[in-house]
């Protein structure tokens, strides 16, 4: 058969359009600016800045040129800023990035609920810089050069910036950065790693995910690292899931709120700022008010870090979580600390509710701390329940799904009482936020 000559369609040239006005920070901190009417963001850019960008494919753009500085803007102290995807907004002054976080939030439950509450909460604020208490550090493997890239995702790209510091870990964590890539270096591991997570809980706490079983030679080198070390524990999550001490005289984690150690296996969820989980922990009670008649449904639940201060004043509380080796552990956790009025299910809270403690119970309050994704099926099947909650504390990592969720729960009739931000993750544009339910 004849074969025709086709040829590839012409790639448009990048344009490079000069003197763009900033005029607003789009949802994930990027500045937008339109040319012939259509919207486009740009990194590292703020309002009223005026730039020359290089337009890509919408609405995607690229920074060229700034020609004069918002006087919002200071001096990132990162020297990875610009080319890590990690901390995006750390060129804006720390109250501006608190203001526009506020100001995210009122807009997404404007555009997708219609909704305001009756009180906006002062935004829950820490320490901005050394605040994080774990992080995961992305790895890939250089064949020809055998060489292991240890960092974070660059911006824009799956490209990964190699690490040498990190000025929003803590400081022990941080201060493990460039001994950790030379020692995963040496090792046969470092071809076949998956991730690297760092955790302080209390102490360093490296957990390697591995894709291959680890050979004596490399477990004889990290054994003498971690011996050469103060109070490191290394920590390996096998192929198959399963996580174990390096050194198996390594306790478990773990980390206080309200006064009452919560234990966790190294891979479950912790949040990430240790200094402002008190603060939210104490904002979620104040707002849910648990009385000694209430019982109350705690959906997302992880370990147990709102579970138990909330049972020592309830009657009761059914926490529901996912994983289930974190719904054993909140039981431990739960009677390590002499609390018997939990009761803990592991189910999928993004599936019809089946089980009978769901279907069958009663519940005057509930508190929900969803994962990214939200939590419409399971607010879905709450306001199926014949005896509707009185009040909804909603704890969200996603300022999208949960104003996505906030109509839902508008339509059953509840009203938004008190909504705020919690600045859980300082320089970047991730946004946590609180808020109160209350059935009319
Ligand atoms: C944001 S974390 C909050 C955990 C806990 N409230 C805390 O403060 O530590 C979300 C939790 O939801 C759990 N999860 C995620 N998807 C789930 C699902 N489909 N069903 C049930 N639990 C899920 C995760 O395992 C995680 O523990």
């Amino acid at each position: 058969m004849a074969q025709f000559f086709k040829p590839k369609p012409k790639l448009k040239p990048r344009q490079s359009i000069q003197n763009l006005t900033v005029s607003a920070l789009d949802h994930q901190g990027r500045g937008v600016v339109r040319h012939e009417q259509r919207a486009y963001f740009v990194a590292n850019t703020l309002p009223g800045e005026r730039i020359d960008a290089i337009l890509q494919k919408p609405p995607q753009a690229q920074l060229k040129h700034r020609h004069n500085d918002s006087p919002a803007r200071v001096d990132p102290p990162c020297p990875y800023y610009g080319r890590c995807g990690g901390c995006d907004l750390q060129h804006l002054t720390i109250n501006d990035q608190r203001e526009h976080k506020d100001q995210v939030v009122s807009e997404l439950l404007q555009k997708f609920a219609q909704l305001q509450p009756q009180q906006w909460a002062t935004p829950l604020a820490g320490e901005p810089w050394q605040y994080r208490q774990r992080t995961r550090l992305a790895c890939h493997w250089h064949k020809r050069e055998r060489k292991l890239t240890l960092g974070l995702r660059a911006q824009q790209s799956h490209d990964i910036v190699q690490l040498q510091q990190c000025p929003v870990l803590s400081e022990p964590l941080a201060a493990l950065l460039p001994e950790l890539s030379q020692l995963l270096n040496k090792l046969h591991l470092a071809a076949t790693l998956g991730h690297v997570e760092l955790l302080a809980a209390p102490h360093p706490i490296v957990l390697l995910r591995l894709t291959t079983p680890v050979i004596e030679q490399d477990r004889d080198q990290l054994l003498e690292w971690q011996h050469a070390q103060e109070s490191v524990a290394i920590w390996l999550q096998h192929h198959d899931n399963q996580v174990a001490p390096l050194a198996e005289s390594s306790p478990l984690p773990l980390y206080q709120v309200h006064s009452r150690e919560l234990s966790f296996t190294p891979g479950d969820f912790i949040q990430a700022n240790s200094g402002l989980n008190e603060a939210m922990v104490t904002q979620a009670l104040e707002w849910l008010d648990p009385q000694p008649q209430d019982r109350i449904l705690e959906l997302f639940a992880g370990t147990g870090n709102f579970t138990l201060a909330m049972a020592a004043a309830a009657a009761s509380v059914l926490a529901v979580e996912g994983d289930s080796r974190m719904t054993m552990q909140l039981q431990r956790n739960a009677r390590q600390a002499g609390i018997t009025n939990i009761s803990a299910l592991s189910a999928d809270l993004n599936s019809t509710w089946w089980a009978p403690e769901l279907l069958m119970g009663s519940f005057d309050k509930v508190l929900l701390d969803p994962a990214r994704a939200g939590a419409q099926q399971a607010l879905t099947e709450l306001l199926k329940l014949p005896n509707r909650p009185q009040r909804i504390v909603y704890v969200s990592c996603a300022p999208d799904t949960f104003a996505r969720d906030a109509r839902l729960l508008a339509e059953a009739g509840y009203q938004l009482q008190h909504c705020g931000i919690v600045d859980m993750f300082p320089q970047t544009h991730h946004i946590e936020t609180m808020a109160c339910f209350e059935a009319h």
